[in-house]
């Protein structure tokens, strides 16, 4: 259940990478549908109240499940949408660092607040990320120039990407779906998961860049890079790191 803007996206990241997505958001299918999946995305970027109880129905239908708090502090109903969603829990939070930092502190009232875009740097909220996911019991990835991914103890860094990623609209809605995507393939390491969806999402922004003029064609190669990922391509190219 992912926001009318990053649809296709999304759904064009999954497949080329490999995973099988399907895009529903009715209230009247959830029951039938959820439970045959083997992970839920939710993005709440264009929370409606038609929405809202869909996206709850399917956070608990007892599938591992991700969340994409876009824009968290846009609005009072965000906010309580967004802790409401996280309380079921995810398995895995991805946000900008101004958005984890919104949720880390359950503020809607941030002065920087630019809308989807992050106000901050990644490294910026690395304790606010540690301490979300202390508090709510999930693995929280932090996005940007180095992507953090965190479950209040351990701290992953993954450094893969070009800055140009962030010109091409819900690029971050992309990653959390092939976020959800690995957390389905593998449901018992969350941590790992979201490491090595993101650095692998980075890669493929590295050799797509390779072949792109601008964000529209970035898009294109993105895309086609990860389509054309090989396992020695990924194990030479991805740049994770442990850190102390
Ligand atoms: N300066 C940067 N250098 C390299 N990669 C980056 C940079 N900024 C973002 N990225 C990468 O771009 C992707 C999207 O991250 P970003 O933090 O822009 O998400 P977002 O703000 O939630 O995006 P959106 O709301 O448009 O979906 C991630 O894979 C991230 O690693
Ligand atoms: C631009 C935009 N507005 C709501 S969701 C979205 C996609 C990037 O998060
Ligand atoms: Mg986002």
């Amino acid at each position: 259940i992912t926001n009318l803007v990053s649809m296709d996206i999304a759904a064009n990241a999954l497949t080329a990478a490999g995973a099988s997505p399907a895009m529903l958001h009715c209230i009247r299918e959830i029951p039938d549908f959820t439970p045959r999946c083997h992970a839920v995305y939710i993005n709440v970027g264009t929370l409606s109240e038609d929405w809202l109880p869909s996206m709850r129905a399917a956070a608990s239908a007892g599938r591992p499940w991700v969340l994409d708090p876009v824009a968290a502090a846009a609005s009072q109903f965000r906010m309580e949408a967004c802790l409401e969603l996280l309380a079921l829990p995810p398995a895995v939070v991805r946000g900008n660092a101004s958005e984890i930092l919104a949720l880390a502190a359950r503020s809607d009232s941030s002065p920087t607040f630019k809308g989807v875009d992050s106000s901050h740097d990644s490294g910026e909220v690395l304790q606010a990320a540690k301490a979300l996911a202390r508090s709510s019991g999930t693995v929280v990835a932090v996005s940007g120039a180095v992507d953090f991914i965190t479950d209040g103890e351990q701290v992953i860094s993954a450094s893969n990407g070009v800055a140009m990623m962030q010109k091409i609209t819900a690029t971050g809605c992309a990653v959390t779906a092939l976020i959800a995507a690995f957390v389905g393939a593998d449901p018992s390491d969350a941590l790992a998961a979201a490491a090595c969806a993101l650095a692998i999402f980075g890669l493929a922004g590295e050799i797509g860049m390779e072949s792109a003029k601008g964000p529209a064609s970035l898009r294109m190669h993105l895309i086609d890079a990860l389509y054309g990922l090989d396992e020695q391509t990924v194990t030479s190219g991805v740049k994770i790191a442990l850190l102390p």
